[in-house]
């Protein structure tokens, strides 16, 4: 295998709010990048004002963020693409793209959930649609809420590569002060890890939402692990990915933080909204827990794992099972040993 080239200049495909924070990262990081927005007027705001106020209101973006909304020119001459459109979406983004793609460029996945007509993880629809081997996809995924890292609150993340050159020399383009990534090489435990503690997260909402506290939301988080581990396990995965800052630390941030999408959204539900009233609620920003609740729990029947809290909250956003008798219906299962 060639030598990995280091990343000098990269270009982040989705301006919404982890795209517009990571290309904020990666120029602090003194990193050359270019930020693709699907709206001409967010390129324009960017370029103009230094501000994405549509999505990270507040927040002043560095002086050498270029944004654009011509994909072929924001790309042009870029060691690494990452993509941060929402996951079912990114095969269509990147089928459009895939023609003016450098052809040694890193392809980086920013995005966490599973494809609702595959079943695949974002790196293998990476690998369809873009035809590349898959030592050229990576992965950042951690416990990241963009609003925190724009402010440039201190957190780690972890950037997975199955080639662990390539991984080191990402990680090097995007280390700043507050923002401290490490590499792991489990593609398939980092991904899971990511579109599983969506679905959990809508699950510590909707407990919240009814009024419960700080033990249920511990319960739902530590069974939540088990059976992301289980998964994983069952796909490949290393366990012990799961115990790290992409598997527990990223299920910790989003169960709990209020500015978790996914959590708030589930809230609503717990407080009584519907799934389209709470969809309304969020303005257009993506919640990926609710398609991938059904995505994830298709892939554990597929594989013959046990996930409770997956087929409830996929019950609730889908097959009008109410929050509260999915959590008795969660308490009365059989017992068991740990
Ligand atoms: N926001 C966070 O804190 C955060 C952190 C880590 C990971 N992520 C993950 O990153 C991915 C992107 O999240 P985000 O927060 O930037 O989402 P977002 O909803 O804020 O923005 C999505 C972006 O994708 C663009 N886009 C392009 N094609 C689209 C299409 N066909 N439909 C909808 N949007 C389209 C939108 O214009 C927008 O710029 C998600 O998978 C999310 O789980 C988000
Ligand atoms: O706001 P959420 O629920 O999409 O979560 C954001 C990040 O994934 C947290 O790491």
């Amino acid at each position: 295998m060639a030598p990995v080239e280091p990343v000098r200049r990269v270009a982040v495909l989705g301006a919404g709010s982890w795209g517009t924070t990571f290309a904020k990262v990666l120029a602090d990081a003194g990193t050359e990048v270019r930020l693709w927005a699907r709206r001409r007027e967010v390129a324009d705001e960017i370029n103009a004002e230094r501000r994405n106020g549509g999505y990270l209101p507040g927040v002043e973006l560095p002086e050498g963020l270029r944004a654009t909304d011509d994909a072929a020119e924001a790309v042009h001459g870029a060691d690494a693409v990452v993509l941060a459109v929402p996951s079912q979406t990114l095969r269509e983004n990147l089928a459009g793209w895939q023609p003016v793609l450098p052809p040694e460029a890193t392809l980086v996945s920013l995005a966490k959930g599973v494809e609702l007509s595959t079943l695949h993880r974002m790196s293998q629809v990476i690998g369809e649609v873009a035809d590349v081997p898959m030592d050229r996809v990576a992965v950042v995924s951690g416990p990241n809420l963009a609003v925190e890292i724009a402010a440039e609150q201190p957190t780690a993340t972890v950037v997975a590569c199955p080639d662990h050159d390539r991984a080191v020399a990402f990680q090097r383009a995007c280390s700043t002060s507050y923002f401290r990534p490490y590499t792991n090489v489990d593609l398939i435990g980092i991904e899971l890890s990511g579109a599983c503690k969506n679905v959990i997260a809508l699950a510590c909402g909707m407990a919240v939402g009814l009024g419960f506290g700080d033990n249920t939301a511990s319960s739902l988080i530590t069974r939540g692990l088990a059976e992301t581990t289980r998964l994983g396990v069952a796909l490949g995965a290393e366990p012990m990915t799961f115990a790290g800052l992409a598997g527990l630390g990223d299920l910790v941030a989003t169960c709990m933080s209020p500015l978790s999408r996914n959590r708030t959204f589930g809230e609503r539900l717990g407080r009584g909204e519907t799934v389209a009233e709470a969809q309304r609620a969020a303005h257009g920003q993506v919640a990926e827990g609710v398609k991938s609740c059904s995505s994830i729990r298709q892939l554990a029947a597929r594989y013959g794992v046990e996930m409770p809290i997956a087929d409830v909250v996929h019950r609730v956003c889908h097959e009008g099972l109410a929050p509260a008798p999915a959590a008795v219906e969660l308490l009365g299962r059989e017992r068991k040993p740990e």
